[in-house]
């Protein structure tokens, strides 16, 4: 069998050499193709943490667990050395205060200053706000992460089992209108979680990586939480773009032979979703290709 990788590999082959190319939000410019699926499976232990170059699954896995605890600010990402969301933050306080601050100045203050993380770290209503405290228009505060366990546990043939990110009343309150939008859930008849992510918006050579380790790992702690064992995660993207400013690395990348997907365990049972640290994760047989480095886009 061809290596599941190539599915990444293709698309973004395919968004390089016939992507529409055109200016977006950020300045930068891309190229981009509208709808995308690729799949993987996780029954045998693999988790699609990409091989062409090293992935910071780590970092991915530790996003994953702040939106768990639906916090919204940026200090515990500083303090677990998760800087991939300072960029907005920043922005906003450089625009607002003219104040040409480094990031390292501004992380290090959000760090020990917790007045100033209180005012200047927060992203608004994002992610963990609306996976664990949508606000419901019957004034009560809904948390689609509980409400999922409680049916993968009870009723695992439901075709209601999903959490959704785009609280339209929120948007624009959010320094970022979510990505990852919608996860739905499936059971099969012998006990497999399979996952299926659409994301609207996917930046394919920095944060499409990211997603796929973060959907895997959450794959898995649901899994473990409903007595149930991994199955297939299928990702589906909206616009699939590449910034023109990673155009070389993709080159690169392109240029490389996937290895075998590493094996991804949980290395206790932890007592709900809200357990998890990210020690609990045990990644094997990890070597990939050096790192590529890109800025990203703003
Ligand atoms: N343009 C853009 N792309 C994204 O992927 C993205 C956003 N914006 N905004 C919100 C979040 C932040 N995400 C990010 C941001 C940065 C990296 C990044 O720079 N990754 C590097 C390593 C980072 C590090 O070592 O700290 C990488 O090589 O993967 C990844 C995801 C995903 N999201
Ligand atoms: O988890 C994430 C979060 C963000 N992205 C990318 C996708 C886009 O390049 C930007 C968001 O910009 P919009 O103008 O809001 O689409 O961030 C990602 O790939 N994964």
């Amino acid at each position: 069998m061809r290596h599941p990788e190539y599915q990444y590999l293709d698309l973004l082959e395919q968004v390089l050499d016939r992507g529409d190319q055109r200016l977006d939000r950020t300045g930068v410019g891309t190229r981009s193709v509208f709808g995308a699926l690729v799949r993987f499976d996780l029954s045998d232990g693999t988790v699609p943490v990409l091989t062409t170059k090293r992935v910071y699954w780590k970092l991915a896995v530790k996003e994953m667990l702040w939106f768990l605890t639906g916090g919204t600010n940026i200090q515990p990402l500083l303090r677990e050395n998760v800087r991939i969301w300072t960029d907005w933050p920043l922005a906003a306080y450089r625009r607002a205060t003219g104040e040409d601050i480094s990031q390292e100045a501004f992380e290090r203050r959000i760090v020990e200053d917790d007045a100033f993380a209180a005012r200047w770290g927060e992203l608004g209503p994002v992610y963990g706000k609306q996976w664990r405290r949508w606000l419901g228009v019957d004034g009560a505060e809904h948390d689609q992460i509980a409400a999922l366990v409680k049916t993968l546990r009870e009723n695992p043939a439901s075709r209601r089992m999903l959490f959704h990110a785009w609280n339209v009343g929120e948007l624009a309150g959010m320094a970022l209108p979510p990505c990852h939008m919608v996860y739905q859930y499936h059971v099969t008849s012998d006990g497999r979680l399979n996952c299926l992510l659409y994301q609207r918006s996917a930046d394919l050579l920095l944060g499409a990586p990211f997603n796929f380790v973060g959907a895997a790992a959450l794959q898995l702690m649901l899994a473990q939480q409903a007595g149930l064992r991994p199955g297939e995660l299928v990702w589906v993207g909206g616009d699939v773009h590449l910034y023109l400013n990673h155009v070389e690395q993709a080159r690169e990348q392109l240029a490389r032979e996937p290895r075998p997907f590493p094996r991804m365990t949980l290395a206790r049972h932890a007592r709900s979703i809200d357990d998890y640290r990210i020690e609990d994760f045990v990644l094997e047989d990890y070597a990939p290709h050096p790192p590529i480095k890109a800025d990203v886009a703003v």
